[in-house]
């Protein structure tokens, strides 16, 4: 079974951002986490540095907005070429329109959830989207500790993913190292996020391989 491996530039030298893009060559997509200091208290970059990143760097972008009012700011970050774009449940007003027009302009459709989001109101809006994160730290900052009681929620959704026989990945986003891995692979996830974990190691390369081993090895049967 696959695993993604998907390194998040928020733990990147923001004014050596080529040069960190180069260290992650080997990996998925590039995690770009774009804050607007409204949806999350903490701020990052908009689409003019996306769009930066999208030109220089070797692998596609996988946008991650935590930003409020995604229905309005979302489609210009596909329109710029991003291979995914990820919205928060909790901010979008018309998800499912959304999902749509941001699949019309050739992105995949992402919906994320904040740890304390319950699952119950999403499981039946997976059918509209080709992935879901599931937040396993509260969103704003890279570098904090692995949530295990987000873990449910991820177990139901790749049980109800599988029932339905969809063919949608679920993600898992904050506190993802060597030992987390684990957990969140077995719970069903099929792509890992990772910003410390794979910047902190002096050789980038052999850290992400080692990340993709390790959840490959416990990756759930189901895992797309
Ligand atoms: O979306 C976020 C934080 O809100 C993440 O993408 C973090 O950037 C992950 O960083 P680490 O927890 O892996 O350091
Ligand atoms: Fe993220």
């Amino acid at each position: 079974m696959p695993a993604r491996i998907n390194p998040s530039i928020l733990a990147a030298d923001f004014v050596n951002m080529q040069r960190d893009l180069e260290r992650i060559a080997s990996a998925d997509l590039v995690h770009v986490d774009v804050m607007d200091n409204h949806f999350v208290p903490n701020l990052t970059f908009g689409p003019q540095m996306v769009e930066r990143i999208q030109a220089v760097s070797p692998i596609p972008l996988d946008v991650h907005l935590m930003i409020d009012d995604p229905d309005r700011w979302a489609l210009g970050y596909a329109e710029l070429g991003a291979y995914s774009v990820t919205f928060h449940a909790e901010a979008a007003a018309d998800p499912v329109r959304l999902a749509r027009r941001l699949q019309a302009i050739g992105a995949r459709a992402g919906l994320a959830l904040k740890p304390g989001t319950p699952v119950d109101d999403v499981l039946e809006l997976l059918p509209e989207f080709d992935q879901v994160l599931v937040m396993t730290v509260e969103p704003g900052f890279g570098g904090q500790s692995f949530m295990p009681e987000t873990m449910p929620k991820l177990a139901r959704l790749r049980s109800a993913v599988d029932a339905a026989g969809l063919d949608v990945w679920l993600q898992v986003d904050g506190g993802i190292t060597e030992e987390t891995i684990v957990t969140a692979a077995e719970n069903g996830a099929d792509t890992f996020v990772a910003g410390s974990a794979v910047f902190r190691a002096e050789n980038t390369e052999r850290q992400i391989s080692l990340l993709r081993d390790t959840a490959a090895e416990h990756i759930h049967p189901g895992g797309n």
